[in-house]
């Protein structure tokens, strides 16, 4: 994904019952990409969708959209290859879902997708910010116009957001004022540098 503040709406929180419509209906609105939650009931007590589901999104969707894949899964490994046939763009795994996170990376690189290092709240930022300060940070959970502000200074410029968006009237305009601040955050850090 190139730089700049992206905004990416979870579709977890979007009617589940059409699905195709609703990534449509983002697309849209401005989204710059999707994102997907995959959870198999173990990592978290949850069961959403798999690659079967990312397969039937690209083909309804074609080739543009940027789906990220985020994998609440307890063996991320096992899942590369099917997102990667099935058209995922992004693969996100959790860093305290594996043991060899070098091997998964390289992995998901040579399937050619992106990779994401998605933590939780318990775990430290702080070794993945100070080696690597020019990655993208994503933040996702509860963003939405009251808490922006907090991601956008804290240094985030890929924004998931899903209820704000999904449940709004008018998720243009949501998403635009999520990018906006992200944004203009953004410009103030490279002119205070
Ligand atoms: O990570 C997630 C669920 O575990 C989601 O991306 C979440 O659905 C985001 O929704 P909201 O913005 O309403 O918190």
């Amino acid at each position: 994904m190139a730089s700049g503040c992206k905004i990416g709406p979870s579709i977890l929180n979007s009617d589940l019952a059409s699905l195709g419509a609703e990534c449509l209906r983002m697309l849209d609105s401005g989204a710059d990409y999707l994102h997907l939650d995959v959870m198999d009931g173990h990592f978290v007590p949850n069961i959403t969708f798999g690659h079967p589901v990312v397969e039937s999104l690209r083909k309804q969707l074609g080739q543009d959209p940027f789906f990220d894949m985020h994998m609440m899964v307890s063996r991320p490994e096992q899942w590369v290859k099917p997102m990667a046939v099935a058209g995922a763009n992004q693969y996100t795994f959790h860093l305290e879902a594996t043991e060899n996170p070098g091997a998964l990376i390289k992995d998901i690189r040579e399937n050619g997708m992106k990779v994401g290092l998605a933590i939780k709240p318990g775990t430290t930022v702080h070794w993945l910010r100070t080696q690597f300060p020019s990655l993208d940070i994503e933040v996702d959970g509860g963003v939405g116009p009251d808490t922006i502000h907090k991601c956008a200074e804290a240094g985030a410029n890929m924004i998931v957001s899903g209820s704000a968006i999904m449940r709004s009237e008018d998720p243009r305009s949501v998403i635009n004022l999520l990018r906006n601040v992200c944004s203009e955050a953004a410009q103030k850090r490279s002119l205070d540098r």
